[in-house]
């Protein structure tokens, strides 16, 4: 039986042949020729003693339905980098998520710190398309890709000099993405096939990330003390999209995340993840 994540890029297929269509491949490397270089991204992820932020820029979930009315996502994105965000992510999907290429395009232009293309990547001449609109981060789904596919487009993204984000829902992903040359793990807390959130799923799966690799912490964060929560289980990074398009006040809800990723108590480690006894507010 189909899943929800084969759904999406069944839609998203069907997307891209037109876009491949509409602008052959050669146009999309002439135009990510004429782009500013990819900002570098591990660095600014992998804080000395805090938790990097990035907040998402999303419309509308298949979990959810419509959550925002973002009628001018790069000036979204400016008040959550005002806030404190390390990077903006962008979800470019059309179908279920109303998001576009367009979108980046605009957060691009308008912010200084990196972007993430967020979507359901399956082909190189969708990398090129991140890297031609300005991506400096690209996702790929360990769970959407074979293993040569998987390994030949982490290759593709950071041959552009861009930065892979793999997205990984067990050990056993955490394995291929290492063996596909992640620098980057994004554990994400939602099943892509039955869309329930687990938040307890970074912890399990974070152990099997090395030191050197930035954790991600993806989805499900509420507030504050889920990212406390998170930090607490070894995230380097958390990303945020339901908790800030759905807050009337972005920029000081990114800064509220922002300083409970900074919070001393955070103490951030994979090997030290016993709860505290203490409430973090
Ligand atoms: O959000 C969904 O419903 C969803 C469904 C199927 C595939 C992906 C989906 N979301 C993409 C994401 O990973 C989240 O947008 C991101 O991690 C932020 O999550 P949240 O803070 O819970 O909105």
């Amino acid at each position: 039986m189909a899943t929800v994540l084969d759904d999406i890029i069944a839609g998203v297929r069907v997307d891209l042949a037109a876009r491949e269509e509409a602008t052959p491949l050669a146009e999309v490397k002439e135009r990510a020729a004429r782009v500013p270089s990819a900002l570098e991204c591990v660095g600014r992820l992998k804080l000395e003693d805090a938790v990097a932020v990035i907040a998402e820029v999303k419309r509308s979930s298949p979990s959810k339905g419509a959550l925002a009315n973002i009628a001018d996502p790069a000036a979204l994105a400016l008040e959550y980098e005002h806030g404190g965000a390390a990077a903006i992510s962008v979800l470019t999907e059309q179908r279920r998520f109303h998001g576009s290429l367009a979108d980046l395009d605009a957060v691009r232009a308008k912010v200084d710190v990196p972007v993430l293309r967020k979507d359901f990547v399956v082909t190189p001449y969708q990398v090129w398309e991140a890297r031609a609109h300005g991506a400096d981060l690209v996702l790929l789904i360990v769970a959407a890709l074979e293993q040569t596919v998987l390994e030949s487009l982490v290759e593709r993204v950071h041959s552009l000099g861009m930065t892979a984000l793999v997205e990984v829902h067990s050990t056993e992903e955490v394995s291929r993405a290492l063996d596909a040359g992640a620098r980057v793990v994004g554990v994400n807390a939602r099943d892509l096939k039955t869309l329930e959130v687990d938040r307890s799923t970074f912890a399990r799966v974070a152990p099997a990330i090395p030191d050197d690799v930035v954790r991600v912490a993806e989805s499900g964060v509420r507030g504050p003390h889920d990212v406390v929560d998170y930090a607490r289980s070894g995230a380097d990074v958390v990303l945020v999209g339901e908790a800030l398009v759905t807050d009337d006040a972005p920029r000081d809800s990114v800064a509220d995340l922002v300083a409970a990723g900074a919070h001393p108590r955070c103490g951030r480690s994979v090997t030290d993840r016993a709860p505290s006894p203490e409430p973090f507010l």
